[in-house]
This record gives structure tokens, sequence and C-alpha cells, in this order.
């Protein structure tokens, strides 16, 4: 069922084509003409639906009861990032595109290559609404995907490139993947994929495999005989795109990273990715030409749509296998990155490098953190080391960013440490959507912003999911009441930023009090002597649930349980400080968030304290 501003309209049925009903609005005179598109891409369907009525109102499609008015290509051509590269292949065609160790393009050559895959796509026979899988880290051939599979009408699926050949397997089977891109150092991952495919008994994808571009790693063959450049050299730059017909279709399936649970397909469309490119370049201030330092995983929702933001500011992207301080501060200084996006796992990684490791920066290099909680004390860190931090919070669900906390100039004179609280908020919403709200999950009620009411993140808006593939119960269940429900838990300020204090499956009810584990984790981070540290929930017989605290030490450092609890219990309410403190390695997603439920097993297995 779909409701728009009162209208009752029921879905069902199926098929393909136009049907087209009409229906009386409850209570009025009014009638709705509802005129809706079934089509079934072979591996994604989608259900259309467009709402005019009969009588002009304003607000259905008011535009149709102006006289002279024609909606056509002069006017109107559905939003697709697939416009910036073709843009800055005329705007900006001899500056780089992409460097990455010895090897450049131009963003003509970009272009170039990106309609010779397209067309090679197409004559191995991916058509519009293929799934086309990735296994690779950032590199060249990542960043040209992003765009050669949409041009070939394709749907693009990066893969967590530290998953298992399990997982790998399981994902193919769901996404129903025709090919699969894998770099070369991890074909023996896709490999074993294919092999438990095989054993199946299900389809498998083609291989694709995308050797070195220096030619470092000749002696591997792929199991199929293609290899990436042979198959870009078999295409034809006179390509002609196959555009979206309709700015819903799909661009790409995006499957979250399994913190919580099993990761889910979410599929974006091209007018979302258009959009939230937009709004992800706008928001970390990137102006023409900017340097770009990969450091965010493209597979990991598009890279927050970066790939397709730079090109449409003409940028460089600058591309690392391996993320390390040492990689980071080289880069930033051989190519005079301006910006960069990192998790807050890398901004953790770069403010304790060593200082062998370290070079000093060229200009103030601008970088946008997100994905997991940053602590203050990080940012307060980075910026002493003449990085200018932002933040931004999102999920896979909203193409990676949907706020950011919007810095004001009158911050700029507070005392370092009160500019690090405030820029470890997550903010507002970005100009990509419509709205982002705190509110009580089951009565829908907006929280007071008072700093102190908890309740659900919701967004909605353009740069939302399409929904869970295959999923239409989660789908449903998730855009209850017309929000998108995050499962995140935060309160609103008096000026409207929101502040994350915990997945709702992460917090800590102990005593029926709530503890926050992001707050306990933020005064954990501020003790000199602590490296990372997750908190999470261990049961206890008395009060439910006590906060376990694992914490990873500085070298060097050497305090006990008892000093790290003391020092919580002077920095915290008594009850929020933690009873447990365990010195171990965190667990890690590849997108640099801990674990948390590995650790919840291990907090579970010590049993109650009391
Ligand atoms: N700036 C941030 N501050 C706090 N938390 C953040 C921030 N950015 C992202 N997150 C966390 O990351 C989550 C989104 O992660 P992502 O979509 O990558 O997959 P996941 O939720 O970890 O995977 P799964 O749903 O499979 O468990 C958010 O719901 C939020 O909990």
């Amino acid at each position: 069922m779909v409701e728009a501003n009162g209208w009752c309209v029921i879905g069902g049925g199926g098929g393909w084509g136009w049907s087209s009903w009409s229906r009386r609005k409850r209570g009025t005179s009014k009638w709705l003409t509802v005129n809706r598109y079934r089509k079934t891409i072979p591996q994604i369907s989608c259900r259309q639906i467009s709402i005019s009525s009969d009588d002009g109102d304003a607000e259905l499609g008011s535009w149709r009861s102006m006289e002279g008015l024609v909606k056509c290509s002069a006017n109107y051509a559905p939003l697709t990032p697939i416009s910036f590269l073709e843009r800055s292949a005329k705007v900006y065609a001899d500056r780089t595109s992409i460097s990455y160790g010895s090897l450049r393009f131009t963003w003509r050559e970009t272009h170039q290559r990106c309609l010779r895959l397209a067309s090679a796509l197409s004559l191995i026979g991916i058509s519009r609404g293929d799934v086309v899988a990735t296994l690779a880290p950032n590199i060249p051939a990542m960043h040209e995907l992003h765009f050669g599979v949409p041009m070939a009408g394709a749907i693009l699926c990066t893969l967590n490139t530290r998953l298992d050949s399990g997982m790998v397997s399981v994902l193919l089977s769901h996404s129903e993947a025709k090919i699969i891109f894998v770099d070369h150092q991890l074909l023996t991952v896709a490999e074993g994929a294919l092999n438990l495919l095989a054993e199946r008994g299900e389809k498998l994808p083609i291989l694709v495999l995308i050797q070195e571009h220096d030619g470092s790693c000749t002696d591997i063959v792929g199991p199929t005989g293609y290899e990436y450049e042979d198959l870009l050299a078999n295409g034809d730059t006179g390509f002609e795109i196959k555009r979206p017909r309709d700015e819903w279709d799909p661009i790409s399936l995006n499957y979250t990273s399994g913190t919580t649970s099993h990761p889910k397909g979410v599929v974006y469309h091209h007018r979302g990715a258009y959009l939230n490119a937009i709004a992800t370049f706008l928001l970390h201030g990137m102006s023409s030409l900017p340097v770009y330092l990969w450091s965010v995983p493209m597979f990991h929702c598009n890279g927050w749509c970066l790939p397709w933001g730079v090109a449409a500011v003409g940028g460089t992207n600058i591309c690392l296998r391996k993320v390390t301080p040492k990689a980071i501060f080289d880069n930033i200084a051989l190519h005079n990155v301006t910006h960069m996006g990192a998790a807050p796992t890398v901004l953790n990684m770069i403010v304790n490098s060593q200082a062998s490791d370290r070079r000093p920066l060229p200009h103030k290099v601008q970088v946008l953190t997100g994905g997991s909680p940053p602590p203050p004390q990080i940012l307060f860190q980075m910026e002493e080391l003449g990085f200018k931090v932002s933040h931004l919070y999102g999920l896979t669900e909203t193409y990676g960013p949907g706020t950011y906390c919007v810095w004001k100039p009158e911050w700029d004179s507070l005392p370092p440490k009160e500019r690090s609280r405030l820029m470890a908020r997550q903010g507002v919403h970005h100009l990509g959507l419509e709205d982002v709200d705190v509110r009580d999950p089951i009565s829908m009620e907006k929280v007071e912003a008072d700093g102190k009411t908890m309740g659900e993140i919701m967004f909605k808006g353009n740069t939302v999911m399409s929904g869970y593939l295959k999923d239409l119960k989660s789908t449903e269940e998730a855009f209850k009441d017309g929000w998108f429900r995050s499962g995140d838990l935060a309160v609103k300020h008096p000026d409207g930023y929101i502040e994350v204090r915990d997945r709702s499956k992460d917090i800590i009810i102990s005593g029926g009090e709530n503890i926050s584990t992001v707050q306990v984790e933020t005064v954990l981070y501020s003790h000199p002597a602590v490296l990372e540290a997750a908190v999470v929930s261990r049961p206890d017989d008395h009060w439910g649930q006590t906060p376990c605290a694992f914490v990873k030490l500085k070298e060097g450092f050497d305090p006990d349980a008892q000093e790290l609890i003391r020092f919580c219990r002077e920095n915290l309410p008594h009850y929020m400080a933690p009873r447990t403190v365990i010195f171990d390695d965190l667990p890690k997603t590849a997108t640099g968030k801990i674990q948390k439920f590995i650790l919840r097993e291990k907090a579970k297995a010590l049993g109650s304290l009391n």
C-alpha cells in the first residue's frame, strides 16, 4: 500500500506494462488517476508509480493544469551520475583523473576506457538490469567500473574485500551476479566462492581478472580466460550508452557491513547516486579540481558516492592499494592532496603513527570522517596535526553520508576540546535528503530537543535506498510510518543537531538505566594509555547487565583495569563506569567498525559478576 497526501493506492497484481485506474479520495469528491508501470528487470524487479489528479490538485502534479508545457528531452533527463563523467571528459579533458603508482589517466582517457568497458560488457552479454559484481580494493579498474557498468545499463555490486569465499558465494548467489571482476590478490577467495557455487549446482558468474597495471603479476591466469585490459581492448569508444529509462532505475547494489547481523542487499537508484554525490562533495567543501586521496573503500556505499562526486568537479583520484599512515602522509606530500575521507579507525592510526612515518602537510588537508562515532579526542589530535576534519553520519541505506556536523564560524573561538566535542556530534541532514529527525519509534513523536531524551534517528528523502533486495518484509519494516528507521539511538540538542548515543542493539540497560556505550567509550579514549576501546553488556544476575570494556593499550603503557575503572568513575556517573575491563585486540569489519557482537559473546562467556 502506498499513501500519498491522503490518497490511498492499493498496489498488487503483476506482469509487464502500464495499468491505470481511478479511485475517489477518501471523504471527498476528488478523483485520482494512478498510472502504474510494473517492469521486471532480470535480477531486480521494481514498481514505479506516478500519480496525477483530474482536477489539478496543487499537490498532485500541478503542472498538468498549466497550458503550453511539454516534458521532453530538451528539458528533462533522468538524473544519473554518468553525466558527470561525460562533462568532465569535455571540461577537464587533459587533467589527471586518476593516479595509482606510476599509472596516470586523464578525464578524456577515463571516459574512453569506461565506454570501452560498457561496450565490452555488452559484447559478452551483459544487458540492462544485470548485476555485475566486483571484488577489488581502490584501484583504477574499480573506479572505472563505477561508470562503465551503469553505462552498460547494468547494476554494480561492489563486494567487501575482507569477505571469505563462503560469504562471497552467498552474495553472488543472492545478487545473481552475471560477472565478477576480481583483483589478482583476491583471486583465491573468488575461485573458492565459484567452487562453492559449482558444488551447490548454481550458475557461475564469468570471472574477469584484474592484473597489476605494471605487469608485475602476469603469471596469474584467470580461470575463464578473461582479463580486464584484454576485455577493454575489445570494447568500442563509439558505444551508445544505455542511459536509465527512469531515474529510479537501480545503479548499484551494496551489501551492509554485517556489523549487527547478516549483510543486507541495499539498492541505490541513479537519482539518489547523483544527488548524494553532489551533497557529499559539497559537504566536503570540494570546489573545482580537488585532489582526493582514497582511503574509504569504494566497495563501502560506493565510496560514499565519491567516485561519481570527484568526477563532477574534475578532481584527481589518488588510489592506494593499502592504507597506512606512511602511505597517507607520503601521498599527501607527493600529490598535494586537498581532501580525503577516512573512517575514525584510520584517523586513530594517523594520530598514533610513528613520527618517522609522518611528513609536514603542504597545507590544511580537509578530512571527512564517519562510519562509526569519532572520539572527540581523536578529532582534537587530528586538528593539532594540521588536518581540518568534518564529521558525517549515515548508513549503507542512506547512500553513506546522510548528515554532517555543519561547522559554525562562532565555534572557531571556543577552546579546542569544546570544538572537538561539538564536531563529534552527527549534526543535520545534507541537501540530498528531505529530513532527518529523532523520534520515539513507537509513538512517532519527536523527542524534546534537550540533548537528553533519546529516540531513534529517522530519515526521509531521495537519498534513502530503494529497498532491500528480495526482502520486502525488511523493506516495509524499515519504512514503517513513512520514515526510514536507522536503528540508531540519539538525542537532539537545542540547536537541532543530533548526537548518536548508540545502536539500539548495543545500548546497555543496567538496573533499569540506559547506558550509552558511545559515551563510555568517549571517556576511555580520553585516557592517555588507551588506543582503542569498545564497551558491551555483560549479563548480570542482579543488574541485568553491566558495562564491560574491551581495551587495546598504546605501546609503552601498562595501566591495570582498576585504574581505567577509576578514571571512568571520575568522568561519568558511577553507574555508567565499566565494571569489567579486558585488555585485548578489537575485532573489526573491513570498514573499520568494531564487531561488538563478538565482544558481547566474550563478555557473556564470563558469566555474571555478582
Ligand atoms: N558518524 C557516525 N557516528 C556514529 N555512528 C556512525 C557514524 N557513521 C556511521 N555510524 C554507524 O554505522 C552504521 C551504518 O553502518 P553500515 O551501513 O556500514 O553497516 P552496518 O549497519 O554496520 O551493517 P549491518 O546493518 O549489517 O549490521 C550506522 O547505523 C551507525 O550505527
